[in-house]
């Protein structure tokens, strides 16, 4: 199906939207930084490049999906990274979840080269990257939009057009800062529940007919009440961005008392060594217990 397009960074969430993107006939060359998780998505059909420049190099465009904005800027600017290949005619797009300032860095050294940018962070988990049912928060050039469309379409049951650079990463962080909140509050209530001499699962079923029922609470809880937090969204990118969403209400002067004190649970929890677990293991925080 039509040219090949690259996918750089082969994590939970690359992996699943590379290999939902094979499945549906698109023709991928992917690396990623320990270059043997490649080889799952050769057994899917992918080409392999064996640096960034090459994958660049050899795509029309090519898609990033890194932890942070550490990653997302060694991807392209360290030695054969991004830059060394991007030219007119070609395009970068970071669906990584970083803030604007990272965001501009990357689009000002492609687009200074002649290439094209889109950031497109999303919404959505291991699951519905796996389904193609993530929500995609796109900005940057709307010429690139379009061509990644048909990418996007498979990946995503929605995508949105938000304008300029970094408007994209706000949307992002303004969503994962609610979310992060949420699954405190969350915590809270099912340990309330417990200690309180109430049954935890007759919580959830309570939650999942009152106005705040969500998709969240739905599928995390059960796995929280059996302390299984098997890793689809690391508890280590949720802080980050809740420290990244801070940041922004920084700029802004917005109070934000709620995500800052979500903020502490999810750096308590790291320092506990729970960082590489899914975010929902902030209940031990609460909880106080052993794993
Ligand atoms: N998991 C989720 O539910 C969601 C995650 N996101 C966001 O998507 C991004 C990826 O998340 P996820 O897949 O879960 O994360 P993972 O931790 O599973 O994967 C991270 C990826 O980044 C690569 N990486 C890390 N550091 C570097 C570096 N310095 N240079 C090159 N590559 C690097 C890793 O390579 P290596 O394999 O070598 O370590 C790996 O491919 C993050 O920004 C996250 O916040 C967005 C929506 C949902
Ligand atoms: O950034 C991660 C988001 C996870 C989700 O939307 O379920």
């Amino acid at each position: 199906m039509g040219e090949e397009i690259g996918f750089l960074g082969l994590g939970i969430m690359g992996k699943a939207m590379a290999v939902n993107l094979l499945r549906h006939g698109f023709k991928l060359t992917v690396w990623n930084r320990t270059l043997s998780k490649c080889d799952e998505l050769v057994e899917h059909g992918a080409s392999v490049g064996e640096t960034p420049a090459a994958v660049v190099k050899k795509c029309k465009y090519t898609i990033g999906m890194l932890s942070d904005p550490a990653a997302a800027l060694s991807v392209v600017f360290d030695k054969d990274g991004v830059l060394e290949h991007i030219c007119t005619g070609k395009g970068y797009i970071d669906m990584s979840t970083v803030d604007a300032d990272t965001s501009s860095k990357i689009s000002e050294a492609i687009t200074s080269k002649g290439g094209h940018f889109l950031e497109a962070p999303v919404s959505g988990s291991k699951k519905p990257a796996e389904d193609g049912q993530l929500v995609i928060l796109a900005a940057g050039e709307k010429a690139l939009y379009e061509e990644a469309l048909p990418a996007f379409n498979v990946m995503g049951k929605k995508s949105f057009f938000l304008g300029h650079v970094g408007n994209g990463a706000r949307m992002k962080l303004v969503v994962n800062m609610i979310m992060g909140s949420m699954m405190n509050a969350f915590s809270e209530g099912l340990e309330l529940a417990d200690r309180s001499g109430l049954n935890p699962q007759t919580l959830l079923d309570v939650l999942d007919l009152a106005a705040i029922a969500n998709p969240m609470f739905k599928m995390k809880g059960p796995t929280m009440l059996q302390n299984n937090y098997t890793p689809a969204f690391p508890l280590k990118h949720q802080q980050k961005d809740m420290r990244l969403a801070l940041a922004l209400g920084d700029e802004n002067a917005i109070s934000m008392p709620v995500a800052a004190a979500a903020n502490e649970a999810f750096k308590k929890a790291r320092n506990l060594g729970l960082g590489d677990l899914d975010f929902s293991a902030v209940h031990q925080t609460v909880k106080g217990g052993e794993l």
